[in-house]
């Protein structure tokens, strides 16, 4: 860490100078005209050294660099210390410095478990998988059973955040691989709606809770769990039945215990894997149950063959750093505010929440390591949705609307549901295909002009013109496996990883989350009579009246 600001480094007044220089030259059409290398020169196979189906594309042409952008965005990475910073956190040092913990959820998917930091708890690794592995056979298989000695056959994971995201969005991307006989359902939301819709089928007898939560203090997470337990003893009514349907993820086992957790139905992790980093560790219990530990393990090796690839291959080929600095040149140069993940799996269809959470609350910082005030910008806004629902509704914005959204687009070449032949699939891949074209390359005025003919109006013909010119990057996967989607996830985390280096900002703290708690708290004591409400301004005590005066309780 050089403890300079991103904007001081001399690869960044290079991009700046770039950026003056030669954007009205970085053209994609006019690239891809003067250059036939240019896919070949601008993509990269990612392959993982132990299992050789799980190999993908990454073509990254289609964005608007050159031989000398591409190669100052690397310098940029190099005077950054990202290979140096990557390099430290592997080796467990206490990178996350506002909280003093080291950053190693990479060591809950290495096989070989060459973590053995006993003082941090990675020697406990193994036996943590060994009981999340004994745990999920036994339900899976039937001989864990309920109070009144049925089979388990709904799974409701309460927790929210890190605690939900990740399980939520994996469980539904492996849904080919779930057990059929097992409902995996998930309640964050502290709204008793959430809660009242998920057990509002179900059986009390046959229904195990997951209680997530890293800290066990979690608001919303303990009164949801807190009224799950009741609506669960207003059914078994002897407390002694809570040990058979209620385990916990924790890493704070004297709040589990007095919660009425046994010590043996709690799965234990540790400071250092962080909310948004854990799904990999206890908190993809859920996900074990659903998909079986063989698939969980597989979804564990397929993210460490990514960090291996992270930590081993030259910068110009390694597909996190390549993802971090396409997104650095439009966030910071372009002036781009968002970006928009659009995978072509309805399956992966929680996918961009999921990195709304791995990448805001890691990245959405303003301030660096050393305390001081960026003069750049930092995270941007991810949003997305799965196609090709997103082309029926926000795509016009992406092709002609002002802004400068660059995208990524992922999808499987072979579907887990080959229905009428794959003519599904194909379609959906036509349109993977097509949508990424049409931004880069977009229709031009006499394109337009060909088509409606001499009599069409000025105005009809400028509205059906695409300017193209909008990057985006394309990643192709043979399918969606647990392998490949453990590669997919880790590459994704590394890209936010490296991106949080060269903004020298903290990745992995979370302090922007807090204010609100302690507000709403404050406000809580105060929502039974209008003569509490104080110390507010008028916009805020004006909303509590209101409510005050209309609400039927
Ligand atoms: O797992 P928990 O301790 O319950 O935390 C759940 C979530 O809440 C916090 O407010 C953080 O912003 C998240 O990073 C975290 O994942």
């Amino acid at each position: 860490m050089s403890g300079k600001s991103a904007s001081d480094y001399a690869a960044w007044k290079t991009l700046e100078q770039l950026y003056a220089s030669d954007k009205a030259r970085l053209v994609l059409k006019d690239l891809f005209a003067s250059d036939p290398q240019r896919f070949a020169k601008f993509s990269r196979e990612y392959t993982d050294s132990t299992d050789p189906k799980n190999t993908f594309l990454l073509d990254f042409s289609k964005n608007l660099i050159d031989d000398k952008v591409f190669a100052a965005l690397l310098a940029l990475v190099k005077e950054a210390g990202v290979e140096s910073a990557r390099d430290a956190m592997f080796a467990g040092e206490h990178i996350n410095t506002s909280e003093d913990r080291a950053v190693l959820h990479i060591a809950l998917r290495d096989p070989q478990h060459h973590f053995s930091l006993s003082e941090d708890g990675t020697g406990d690794v193994p036996a943590v998988l060994a009981h999340i592995k004994d745990f999920t056979d036994k339900v899976r298989s039937g001989a864990w059973t309920g109070y009144t000695g049925k089979r388990i056959t709904t799974v409701v994971n309460i927790g929210i955040g890190g605690s939900d995201l990740g399980p939520v969005m994996v469980t539904e991307a492996l849904k080919p691989y779930s057990q059929r006989n097992l409902d995996c359902r998930f309640i964050s939301n502290i709204d008793g709606t959430h809660l009242a819709e998920t057990v509002r089928d179900a059986d009390p007898e046959t229904t195990l809770f997951i209680i997530a939560s890293k800290t066990f203090t979690t608001q919303e997470t303990i009164t949801n769990a807190t009224s799950a337990r009741d609506w669960f003893l207003g059914h078994a009514k002897d407390k002694a039945h809570v040990a058979k349907h209620f385990v916990a993820l924790s890493t704070n086992t004297k709040a589990v215990t007095a919660f009425g957790i046994a010590e043996e139905n709690m799965f234990q992790f540790w400071d250092w894997v962080g909310g948004r980093y854990s799904l990999w560790s206890a908190i993809g219990l859920s996900i074990a149950l659903a998909i079986g530990y063989e698939n969980f393990a597989e979804l564990l090796a397929g993210a460490h063959a990514m960090d291996r690839h992270f930590t081993t291959t030259p910068l110009e080929n390694n597909l996190p750093v390549i993802l971090a600095t396409m997104g650095i040149w439009y966030n910071d140069f372009y002036g781009a505010q968002t970006h928009v993940l659009l995978p072509y799996d309805q399956y992966l269809h929680k996918f961009a929440d999921y990195f709304q959470q791995g990448d805001m609350e890691s990245n959405g910082k303003f301030i660096t390591k050393q305390g001081k005030r960026v003069d750049y910008q930092t995270g941007p806004i991810i949003w997305g949705a799965a196609g090709t629902n997103g082309q029926h509704s926000f795509y016009q914005l992406l092709h002609q609307g002002t802004k400068l959204v660059p995208a990524d687009f992922i999808a499987p070449a072979t579907s887990h549901n080959p229905i009428g032949g794959s003519l599904h699939h194909r379609i959906l891949l036509s349109n993977y295909f097509a949508q990424p074209e049409a931004l880069a390359f977009g229709k031009s005025e006499e394109q337009v002009r060909a088509e409606v003919g001499a009599n069409a109006s000025e105005a009809l013909v400028k509205s059906k013109v695409f300017e193209g010119n909008r990057p985006s990057n394309s990643i192709l996967l043979p399918k969606i496996t647990p392998r490949s989607l453990g590669s997919l996830i880790a590459m994704y985390e590394h890209k936010i990883f490296v991106q949080g280096v060269v903004w020298g900002i903290n990745s992995f703290d979370q302090m922007g989350v807090e204010l609100g708690k302690v507000l709403a708290k404050n406000i809580l004591a105060q929502l039974g009579a209008p003569a509490d409400v104080k110390g507010h301004d008028s916009s805020t005590t004006g909303l509590i009246h209101y409510y005050q005066k209309i609400r039927v309780e």
